[in-house]
């Protein structure tokens, strides 16, 4: 089924499947955004940095924060409420993130963002936020519309990525970026819809999933936030549940909830996403783990990462991921596109006002 290409083509009318296949197109693009940046801010006016945002545009924001973890000294907080803590202050640099401009909780996080007189610079196609930020004088990085905001993750994070370059928070990362087009520009032709089944490892991983309950696993500091990305997508994507969870934090709890109800436990298919910079531990973790669960789960998946950069590596997972929820979405026969229950969610909530 996953080798027939009008029944792709038929699961996807709005081409979601194209957006995928142009990330590297996409990164290279948003690294020429970057490249342009001018921002008012200086780092010397700064002791934190606040990204706030929800969905595709939090995450890019979550794989910022574990990307410059063991490399930027000031603090780099993912925020995705109405409200930012009481810590924002004036030393603050709040980046409100939001692909559509129009998220309820971004906007309001922005206007509190305002209130605590933070600095503020906002990552935008468009919307309210743009129009507030203008107004108010705030920076504002403009990045292309047309696209879902989960498939616009290249666009919301390589500018802010390019933007702690030029602040001095971190390294250049020209050659990160350089490699990780190569990279993925290299995976999309071994994932994409024309390679069968034998030669492609996003095809079979579905047929994995499919029918099952797909739990990731990632771990801390390197692919927590992609194991959060896969589950997203398949949320989004594929219109199936999915959960994810992060070692070691994992060993103190979850274990311990894999004996009863069997048949529940029965359809977990576990995938679990390494990194060459896992800790050691959390490695080690890993195949204990898997040694625990083997016989009681449906299967376990060990999924590695691809490249030399620290950006390809994390890319690389999260482009297998992109493709498994868009074949996992095919054989559901779902259009990978429309996310119907956000769209009645918004309206509902349009129709109260507090
Ligand atoms: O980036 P934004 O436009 O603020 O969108 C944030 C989120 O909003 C909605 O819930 C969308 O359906 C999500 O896919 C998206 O990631």
């Amino acid at each position: 089924m996953l080798d027939n290409l009008e029944t792709i083509a038929q699961n996807d009318p709005s081409g979601m499947f194209e957006s995928v296949y142009n990330l590297p197109e996409q990164i290279q693009k948003a690294y020429e955004i970057g490249k342009n940046i001018s921002v008012n801010v200086k780092a010397e006016d700064i002791d934190k940095v606040v990204i706030t945002g929800l969905g595709g545009s939090a995450i890019g924001g979550n794989l910022l924060r574990v990307f410059v973890l063991d490399k930027c000294k000031i603090p780099v907080i993912v925020n995705r409420d109405y409200v930012l803590p009481a810590y924002v202050d004036s030393k603050t640099l709040v980046i409100a993130s939001s692909y559509s401009g129009n998220t309820e909780e971004t906007l309001s996080a922005y206007q509190d963002a305002k209130a605590k007189g933070a600095k503020i610079i906002a990552i935008t196609t468009g919307g309210k936020l743009k129009e507030f930020a203008e107004k108010d004088g705030f920076d504002v990085i403009t990045i292309p519309s047309g696209l879902q905001p989960r498939a616009a993750l290249g666009y919301s994070f390589i500018p802010l990525l390019m933007l702690f370059v030029k602040l001095g928070l971190i390294e250049p990362v020209d050659d990160q970026i350089e490699e990780t087009v190569k990279v993925l520009s290299d995976l999309r032709e071994r994932y994409k819809p024309e390679v069968p089944e034998e030669k492609n490892l996003a095809k079979r991983l579905t047929l994995k999933l499919w029918n099952k309950l797909p739990i990731i696993y990632g771990i801390s500091g390197t692919t927590e936030v992609i194991a959060e990305r896969w589950k997203g997508q398949i949320c989004e994507n594929s219109k199936s549940p999915a959960y994810f969870n992060v070692f070691s934090e994992l060993n103190h709890n979850e274990i311990v909830g894999t004996e009863s109800p069997k048949h529940i436990l029965g359809l977990f298919e576990i995938v679990m996403l390494h990194d060459t910079e896992d800790h050691k531990r959390n490695a080690i973790r890993m195949d204990i783990t898997k040694d625990l669960i083997k016989g009681v789960v449906s299967g376990v998946n060990d999924i590695y990462s691809i490249g030399n950069s620290r950006l390809a590596r994390m890319f690389s997972l999260i482009y297998l991921g992109d493709y498994v929820s868009l074949y996992l979405a095919t054989l559901y026969q779902n259009d990978p596109t429309p996310v119907k229950k956000i769209d009645i969610l918004k309206n509902k909530l349009a129709e109260i006002k507090d």
